[in-house]
């Protein structure tokens, strides 16, 4: 991955995330593959307590999200602050139930495996944490941090653990000094590198990195220049998925095409007029009817008002939800 520094997306626009393998240490595989991740038709919705009225009400978090990864592809998850994009990387980490459809990790179901099949699972799908100072405990030497995760899976004698340890530390551009520092001894960049290297040392299969950039505009750089694929996130849902190429070259989407505009301004669609997203994204617990872009969307017709479109595919390899796509 290669991508250490640590992020909070501030800016409402497109906060972008990176869902990938450990590209790192794996050779690209073909892609005709069976996938290594499945998403089917998940959803997870949050119930609010309270509600105006009496009603009972939920954040609609994800809804309906299907995708695949195949083994050694990269995949970014793109769109504004609020969209989901933790939730589905919890969910696909089964750290949060579901209300509804699956996670398939090499073929077996995350949220139904428990015991030994659970941590053989927790060892294979690793995620580097948004914030590497809530993920270290501020008391640990940066060794005993590193240390516990191999132990913990019992990886060999301490003698090899510590050749694993150094090596790594080496691939995020650290020396063994680092094995000695409290996380105050280090700068927040070398601690996101600490925080990348314990996510590597147990070889995982799946690496899921939230929001490896601070800022918007650096996000959309690293999702063009580091993914395979991206999938943008709306409210809630994937409203577009395609290759790199296709999506920074010629996105369908009119949200698409305004989260490019707001970061790149040599992106297709700028000269459109469409810009960036228009006000505020409405909110998830009363997600607008038919296409949920369409009150911010300058293409938006009476069909968009009523009818929400489906995840349609518009050949080669993509998938656009809009009635009416560039492409
Ligand atoms: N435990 C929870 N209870 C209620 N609502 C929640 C909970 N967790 C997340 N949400 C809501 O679900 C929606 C999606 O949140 P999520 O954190 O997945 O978005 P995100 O795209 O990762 O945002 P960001 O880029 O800011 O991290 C938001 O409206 C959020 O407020």
């Amino acid at each position: 991955m290669g991508v250490p520094a640590r992020h909070r997306a501030r800016r409402r626009r497109g906060g972008g995330r990176m869902t990938a393998p450990a590209a790192a240490e794996c050779a690209p595989h073909p892609t005709a593959r069976p996938p290594l991740v499945t998403v089917e038709d998940l959803v997870k919705h949050f119930p609010l307590k309270g509600g105006a009225f009496g009603r009972k009400q939920r954040v609609h978090s994800v809804e309906h999200i299907s995708f695949t990864i195949a083994p050694g592809e990269v995949l970014g998850l793109v769109g504004e602050s609020g969209c989901g994009k933790s939730t589905l990387a919890r969910a696909m980490l089964g750290l949060t139930p579901i209300d509804s459809g699956r996670v398939l990790f090499d073929g077996i179901d995350v949220a139904g495996t428990k015991g030994r099949g659970r941590k053989a699972l927790r060892r294979s799908m690793q995620r580097v944490f948004q914030d590497p100072f809530a993920a270290l405990d501020p008391r640990m030497r940066r060794g005993t941090s590193l240390d516990a995760p191999l132990a913990q899976h019992c990886l060999g004698p301490r003698e090899e653990r510590h050749e694993r340890i150094l090596q790594v530390l080496g691939q995020v551009g650290l020396d063994a000094s680092f094995l000695d520092r409290r996380p105050g001894e280090c700068s927040g960049g070398q601690l996101q590198r600490v925080v990348v290297a314990r996510a590597l040392l147990l070889r995982p299969r799946l690496l899921i990195c939230d929001e490896p950039t601070s800022a918007l505009d650096a996000s959309v750089h690293v999702v063009r220049h580091v993914c395979d694929r991206v999938a943008v996130m709306y409210l809630g849902e994937s409203v577009e998925v395609a290759s790199r190429e296709d999506l920074f070259e010629r996105p369908a989407h009119p949200y698409t095409q305004a989260l490019l505009t707001a970061s790149l301004p040599e992106a297709p669609g700028a000269e459109t007029g469409l810009g960036a997203p228009r006000g505020e994204p409405p909110s998830p617990v009363d997600p607008p009817s038919g296409c949920r872009f369409h009150p911010r969307c300058p293409k938006a017709r009476d069909r968009c008002r009523a009818e929400a479109p489906a995840l349609d595919a518009i050949p080669p390899g993509r998938t656009v939800a809009c009635h009416y796509p560039s492409a």
